[in-house]
Parts: C-alpha cells; sequence; structure tokens
C-alpha cells in the first residue's frame, strides 16, 4: 500500500494556503500603497525677452513632487521669430503679435487640463533696459502690448517685467547649481558666466566674500538648508552687440567716412549709418558732433590689434576696493569652476575652443588665424553659417577671450575650469529657470524631510520581513507537526 505523505494533512495545507495569501497581499499593499502616482505634472512657461530675440521655456515637473530638486525640466523652447521686443518700440504691438506662435506652440505642448493653472511669465533683461533708459514711455508701451496679448492665452499670466542685473545673474547661477544637483546635495558650487547682446554677467561664491566690501554685488540665499553668499555682477553694455557698438564708436571718434578695422576679416565690406550706430545709450554720448551720414566698414583682420581697440572700451585703472574687475567693480578672488553659456557657447563652439584645457597660448593662436582669414575663405569654409554671425566671429572670439583674461582675470592657470556649456541634462543654460524655481517657491530653504529608504528598497525589505516571518510562523507549529515519518521506538 502507498505511504501517505505526512505533509498532506489539512492542517499544513490550510496554514501553508493561508501564508501565501498573506505574503502575496502585504507584498501588494506595500507596492501599491508605495508606488509613484502615475506620473501627473505641472508646468510653467517662461519668455526670455532678450535684446537680440525672445525665447519661450515650457519646464515640467511630476505633480506630487513641487517641493523636490532635480525634477524641474525643460521640455520644449520656440524661438520667437524677429527680432527682440525693444526692437518694437515705434510699433509696440508688433510685439505683442510676435509672440503668438510660440503661445500656439505652448498651447499644443502643455495638456489642456492643465493650461489654466499654468503660469505664464515674461521677463526682460539688457535691451530692455536700455530703451528704459532711452525712452521710459516706448518702454512702457512695448509691456502694455506683450502684457495684453500674453492675458489672451489660456495659461495664467504673472506679469511682464525688466530683471534687475543682479536678478539675471544670480537665477543664471541658481539654474547652473539646480541642473547639476549642487544644491540638493549641498555640494561645492559652479560660478556663472552669461553674455547676452546686451549685458554680461558674472556670478559665483568666493570664501573671501561676504558682501561688506561691496554690498551691491551681494546676494544671500539659503537653499536646501545650506547659506549661500553670492557674488553677482551684470556689466549693462558689455554684451557682445553692445560691446561692438563701442569698439566701433571708439574707432569713429573723429567721424571718418570709412575705417579700416582689424576685428573684421579682410575683404569684409559694409557701409553703416552713423545715426543707428549711436542711437544706442551705450555709446550715444560719445556721438561725433560732425560727421557724414555713413561710413565705410572694411576688415583687416589681426587680432593682435583687434584685442588693442577692444581693450580701449575697458577701464583697468580706476579701482577704489581691494581688487576689480574693469571699469572699477569690485570682484573677489576667482575660485571654483564656471559655466560659461549664451554667446560664450556660441562663439566657442564655432571657434572650435570649448575643450579649455587647450593653453590659453593656443586659443590667442586660434583667433589670430581666424582674424587673419579672408572673409572669402572663411564664407567658403563656412557656408551653413549665418553671415551676420559669421561676420562676427573675430571680433567675437577677441572681446571673449579679452574680457575673461584682462576682464575677469582668468589666467592660463584657471582658464580651464572653465566650462562653455549650452544645455545641462537637456535644459538651456540661462537666467528662465532658476526665475521660474524662485517664483513658484520650487526651492525650499530648508532640505525637505525624505523618506527612510527608497521605493525599491522599501518593498524588498517588507517583501524579506514577511517570508522570515512565514518560516518563524510554520516553525511555531512544529509541535502540531506529523510525525508518522519517525520510526517506532524500541522500548
Ligand atoms: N554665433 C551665434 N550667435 C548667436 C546665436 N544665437 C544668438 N546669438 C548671439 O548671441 C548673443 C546673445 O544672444 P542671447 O543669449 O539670445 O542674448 P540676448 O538676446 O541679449 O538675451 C547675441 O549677440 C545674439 O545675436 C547663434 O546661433 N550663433
Amino acid at each position: 500500500m502507498k505511504e501517505r505523505n505526512p505533509w498532506h494533512t489539512p492542517l499544513t495545507i490550510i496554514i501553508a494556503v493561508i501564508g501565501v495569501i498573506a505574503i502575496v497581499a502585504l507584498v501588494t499593499i506595500a507596492v501599491l500603497q508605495n508606488k509613484p502616482l502615475i506620473p501627473k505634472y505641472k508646468y510653467g512657461i517662461v519668455l526670455d525677452a532678450g535684446s537680440s530675440h525672445t525665447a519661450m521655456y515650457i519646464y515640467e515637473w511630476p505633480a506630487e513632487k513641487d517641493n523636490n530638486t532635480g525634477r524641474v525640466e525643460q521640455t520644449h523652447c520656440c524661438k520667437v521669430s524677429g527680432s527682440g521686443i525693444s526692437d518694437y518700440a515705434s510699433d509696440p504691438k508688433l510685439a505683442g503679435e510676435s509672440l503668438k506662435a510660440c503661445m500656439r506652440d505652448a498651447e499644443r505642448f502643455v495638456p489642456s487640463e492643465r493650461h489654466e493653472e499654468t503660469p505664464l511669465y515674461l521677463g526682460a533683461t539688457a535691451g530692455m533696459r536700455l530703451l528704459n533708459i532711452k525712452d521710459s514711455a516706448a518702454s512702457d508701451r512695448v509691456f502694455q502690448a506683450v502684457s495684453e496679448s500674453l492675458q489672451k492665452s489660456p495659461f495664467s499670466f504673472q506679469g511682464a517685467r525688466i530683471l534687475s542685473g543682479q536678478e539675471e545673474g544670480a537665477f543664471g547661477w541658481v539654474t547652473v547649481n539646480y541642473l547639476d544637483d549642487r544644491l540638493e546635495q549641498g555640494l561645492e558650487t559652479t560660478g556663472a558666466l552669461d553674455l547676452g547682446g546686451a549685458s554680461t554677467q558674472i556670478s559665483f561664491i568666493s570664501d573671501s566674500f561676504d558682501g561688506s566690501e561691496s554690498p551691491s554685488n551681494y546676494v544671500a540665499f539659503r537653499l536646501y538648508g545650506n547659506d549661500y553668499n553670492l557674488y553677482t555682477h551684470s556689466f549693462l553694455c558689455y554684451g557682445k552687440d553692445q560691446a561692438l557698438r563701442m569698439a566701433l564708436a571708439h574707432q569713429t571718434q573723429s567721424g571718418p567716412g570709412s575705417i579700416v578695422d582689424p576685428c573684421f576679416n579682410n575683404g569684409y565690406s559694409a557701409v553703416k549709418n552713423y545715426s543707428v550706430l549711436y542711437e544706442s545709450p551705450c555709446v550715444s554720448g560719445r556721438k561725433p558732433s560732425s560727421a557724414p551720414q555713413t561710413f565705410t566698414h572694411t576688415g583687416k583682420g589681426n587680432f593682435y590689434e583687434c584685442q588693442e581697440v577692444v581693450k580701449s572700451i575697458f577701464n583697468f585703472t580706476e579701482c577704489k576696493y581691494s581688487q576689480c574687475s574693469f571699469n572699477g567693480i569690485f570682484q573677489p578672488t576667482l575660485q571654483g569652476t564656471y559655466g560659461a553659456f549664451s554667446a560664450y557657447y556660441f562663439v566657442m563652439k564655432f571657434l572650435n575652443l570649448t575643450d579649455t584645457s587647450v593653453p590659453l597660448q593656443s586659443v590667442k593662436e586660434a583667433l589670430a588665424r581666424l582674424c587673419a582669414t579672408p572673409f572669402d575663405t572663411l564664407k567658403k569654409q563656412h557656408p551653413e553659417v549665418k553671415l551676420k554671425f559669421l561676420n562676427e566671429y573675430c571680433f567675437s572670439g577677441t572681446y571673449i577671450f579679452t574680457l575673461l583674461t584682462e576682464g575677469y582675470n582668468f589666467t592660463s592657470r584657471t582658464f580651464s575650469d572653465i566650462k562653455f556649456i549650452k544645455k545641462i541634462k537637456g535644459s538651456d543654460a540661462g537666467w528662465t529657470l532658476g526665475y521660474m524655481l524662485n517664483l513658484t517657491n520650487m526651492i525650499p530653504a530648508e532640505a525637505p524631510d525624505t523618506p527612510l529608504l527608497p521605493h525599491a528598497g522599501y518593498v524588498s525589505v517588507i517583501t524579506v520581513i514577511a517570508l522570515v516571518l512565514f518560516v518563524l510562523f510554520i516553525l511555531s507549529l512544529r509541535p502540531l507537526w506529523p510525525r508518522c515519518s519517525q520510526k517506532p521506538q524500541i522500548v
């Protein structure tokens, strides 16, 4: 006769089934309870109304993670066609019209059920700062027109305003460090170098700076439980387009009918209007009293001579502080690494000079070669590059080199601390993300509480504990285990 399996008693089978059901239920509940919710995103839109153009950025973050960092990402960027809003001073309505195509784009990228709650900001930078200096009524009319246009969008329009240079510098620094996850983790921060069309910003933390020597360059932050004493300065008129105006103004002081410019390649020639050149407040005070209507601008392409012209737009001597960058502006000792973006990136990328491990002398030599290249050859070498940019690379490269080395005092040792960047983890480097994070209170002053274990770790621990409990439970029933397999003992 076949012997019965001693485990096949009704009691052990019932215990095993209940045990398995209990474990499955425990793990299922743990997984469902703690599973991140189906990603539902929230959105924010920032329009960067720059001097040369406007760009719209859409950011998204998981709805349930408002207070965590490293989670806000740029999902879309739309370049507004045409020029910057400050160029519409004579016809402000067109400034509002120009934004419409990108706003329609935003309606497609942001799910319609989120439209109403999505904040929409417009921040204007140095182009509008200059228009405001030149004609504040015209600047108000431009803001009126863009605000009316944005109010018609389905988003929650939060206003249009000019950012101060200090805000532009500080928010650029926040963006770079946020995207690099340096703020939440309390890591050493990286400085931010931003070169726009009309202004340039430098922002960094220096141990030697606590704000006492030059309070106007000081911004204090408390982020994720850490205090930061940030040095920041924005140089109005030292963006690359206004710097070029100042260099041309220097060369046309006497009102000549033509100039031969070492910062433009040999073979370049254009007729330029005196009144257009001198309309900017950066140079308007220097307009020659007698000059023809136009002048012929031709190039001769010489880096070393160009550097002399570029140096003439800086004042390196005046300084009432312990140390200065230029124009009598205090700057503490450079420290740490730097992310250089916007026009720094465009120009250095074209020049193939984004690798800063090359010696400064090699950068100089590359610039000397570029400036010495005849313009026709340059056009043949780069048929894909827009002429308005190609014309100016000799000037722009020389300007960047001079600004960094003579202006901010980067040396052949510290130059390699600069990284020329466009994006970090898919989001553009610039002030817009930092601006939105600040306005939506998305970076807490204190570090948020974090769960003891990550989700996967939590589920594993629960499963292991459940199994151990089950085994212990079975073992505790040992007295009930059938003993029929034991041999009868002989007494
Ligand atoms: N070489 C080059 N320059 C660019 C490009 N896009 C913009 N720029 C120039 O870079 C400068 C800075 O541009 P941007 O960061 O948009 O500055 P903003 O308009 O002042 O905000 C301006 O002089 C622009 O004309 C590009 O694709 N290539």
